[in-house]
């Protein structure tokens, strides 16, 4: 039907690039019958591409919205560039924010959704542009306020605390890069990441290891991925030259860049006063619904829902995630 998920080169969205603060941006844009009501802004995480938004495009249309879903910075179609500051938090909510103006022009606002590491720009980047965001969501991921002291994550986890992030020291570090080059080792890695395993059931990666670099080429295919949405991933991840996960990695080595370019705004406490939407994967085991028990305190109008899924939520459970955000933009937008 007309709200069934995207397929790879759907025609119901058009595939375009723009020129965004010195890069090049592609990114789906679905338009609506008519006017359209608003304009939704998707932003995807890690391992994904803007196909990972593929069971939402369809029925946000159908709700008469106007969707613009980019490849992130170092993804598909999207430029790689060189050095790590491009990655920032700061720097990718200014280049969203670009876009987004593409379509709501200097004084328009629009819709931000975003999932995993989209989710941590999402909860940015109305920090950076107050105006512009008249709602904002988060799937999987939760608000964690600006620090003013810098903790390396190496000396958090060695306290015993944040032991579910203990995978991004190997993702910050050079051998995921120099271990996963070529389409076969990207095949058989994103197969790992969207949870495949091996006959005996084990998985190729868990929060407290990274990835399990020996148990890559034994995995059974994903149930999450078609092979035809395999394929198109892979695709989309070979269109960057080798190591294609440089940029996609490079958002793993921005910590302190982001702790030095918001060090500004953690002098106020932040309280996020516009319409704002958690949903929560209750199985999601690098993002686990506990780590929002803090968030209350920094917004004004907050609403938070789980779902009964892993970290791929937005197509585990993509029904009941796009329940939840057509309720809420119903219910605290419109
Ligand atoms: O690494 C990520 N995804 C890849 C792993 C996906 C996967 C999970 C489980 C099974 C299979 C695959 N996501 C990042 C997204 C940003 C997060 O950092 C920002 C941040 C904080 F540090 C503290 C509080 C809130 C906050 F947003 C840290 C996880």
């Amino acid at each position: 039907s007309a709200t069934d998920k995207l397929t790879p080169g759907d025609t119901r969205v058009k595939y375009e690039t723009a020129q965004i603060r010195g890069k090049t941006y592609s990114y789906m844009l679905g338009e609506p019958e008519g006017q359209p009501k608003d304009t939704i802004v998707l932003v995807h995480g890690f391992p994904d591409i803007g196909f990972g938004w593929r069971c939402q495009i369809p029925y946000l249309i159908s709700l008469g919205l106007r969707v613009v879903v980019p490849d992130m910075l170092g993804y598909g179609g999207t430029d790689a560039p060189a050095g790590i500051e491009p990655y920032s938090l700061k720097n990718v909510s200014d280049d969203v924010a670009e876009l987004a103006r593409k379509f709501v022009g200097e004084d328009g606002q629009i819709i931000l959704g975003g999932h995993d590491w989209g989710g941590a720009v999402v909860w940015r980047l109305p920090l950076w542009h107050p105006k512009l965001i008249k709602g904002v969501f988060s799937v999987c991921t939760p608000f964690g306020p600006p620090r003013s002291e810098y903790h390396d994550l190496k000396d958090v986890i060695a306290l015993g605390i944040l032991t579910n992030f203990k995978y991004q020291l190997q993702f910050r570090g050079p051998e995921t890069e120099a271990n996963i080059q070529g389409e076969e080792k990207l095949r058989q890695f994103l197969t790992c990441m969207f949870g495949g395993r091996n006959s005996d059931g084990e998985p190729g990666f868990d929060v407290s290891t990274g990835i399990l670099f020996d148990k890559l080429e034994s995995l059974k295919p994903s149930p999450l991925l078609s092979q035809e949405e395999l394929e198109y991933y892979v695709k989309k991840y070979t269109a960057h030259p080798a190591p294609e996960l440089r940029g996609p990695l490079n958002w793993y080595r921005t910590a302190k860049v982001n702790f030095e370019e918001e060090r500004p705004l953690s002098e106020t406490p932040t309280v996020l006063e516009l319409p704002s939407l958690l949903v929560t994967a209750e199985r999601d085991t690098a993002l686990p619904p506990e780590m929002a028990r803090n968030m209350d305190k920094h917004f004004k109008d907050l609403t938070k829902k789980s779902v009964n899924a892993s970290h791929w939520a937005l197509t585990q459970a993509g029904p009941q995630v796009n329940e939840y955000i057509g309720d809420w933009i119903k219910a605290s937008i419109w």
